[in-house]
């Protein structure tokens, strides 16, 4: 994985700001370490759980939402393909990630984002030295934001899920195969900071 710094993180309209490092003095010290770092999520959480499974919410196509749509040089309302997953640490969602595909790119290399099925996205971004990540971003998503709403639908159908607080941090970041993007979206869920540090 070759990290990539050249690439204007997104700084659309201001209330979509994705900031390029966590105001610390805004977050709990504890899930700094989980927004920054830029190695593989999936191996971060399977190395703090026993069990680790991925629920696929939904994989389809979906109109991108204004700062995705900036991100991925797309029209606000444009078709992408979707894939929204829980990451599952023992029993407990930890995770609720979106990721998005330009229509144009899933005929290219990302062939792989249609057959992943339930296995996790990261261990395919990860083993192919082809792919590099571009710089993480990150930022807040309260009950303005329908990517909020989603990731509480998706709990709330989880059986013994806790209510969300009123925003969650998210990150996110572009990976890039052969200049075609691939975007990846992770809301960290209140249960992340309950696994071993
Ligand atoms: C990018 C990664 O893949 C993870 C797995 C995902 C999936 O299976 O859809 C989506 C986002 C990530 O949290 C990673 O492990 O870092």
């Amino acid at each position: 994985m070759r990290p990539l710094t050249a690439f204007p993180l997104h700084t659309g309209p201001r209330y979509e700001t994705w900031l390029a490092h966590p105001p610390r003095v805004l977050l709990p010290p504890a899930l700094l370490p989980w927004l920054k770092d830029a190695g593989s999520l999936t191996a971060r959480i399977r190395a703090r759980c026993t069990r680790f499974e991925v629920r696929v919410l939904c994989q389809r196509l979906a109109r991108v939402r204004r700062d995705e749509a900036w991100l991925l040089g797309l029209r606000v309302g444009e078709l992408a393909w979707l894939r929204e997953v829980l990451l599952v640490a023992d029993g407990r969602p930890v995770v609720f990630a979106r990721s998005l595909l330009p229509r144009r790119n899933l005929r290219g290399a990302w062939n792989l984002f249609h057959g992943i099925g339930a296995r996790p996205l990261g261990a395919a971004l990860f083993s192919d030295p082809a792919i590099a990540r571009l710089p993480l971003a990150c930022r807040r998503l309260d009950g303005r934001d329908a990517r909020y709403h989603r990731a509480a639908a998706a709990l709330a159908r989880q059986s013994r899920a806790p209510a969300l607080p009123r925003a969650l941090w998210a990150r996110r970041s572009v990976f890039l195969l052969r200049g075609r993007a691939l975007m990846v979206s992770e809301a960290f869920l209140p249960a992340i900071l309950e696994l071993r540090k």
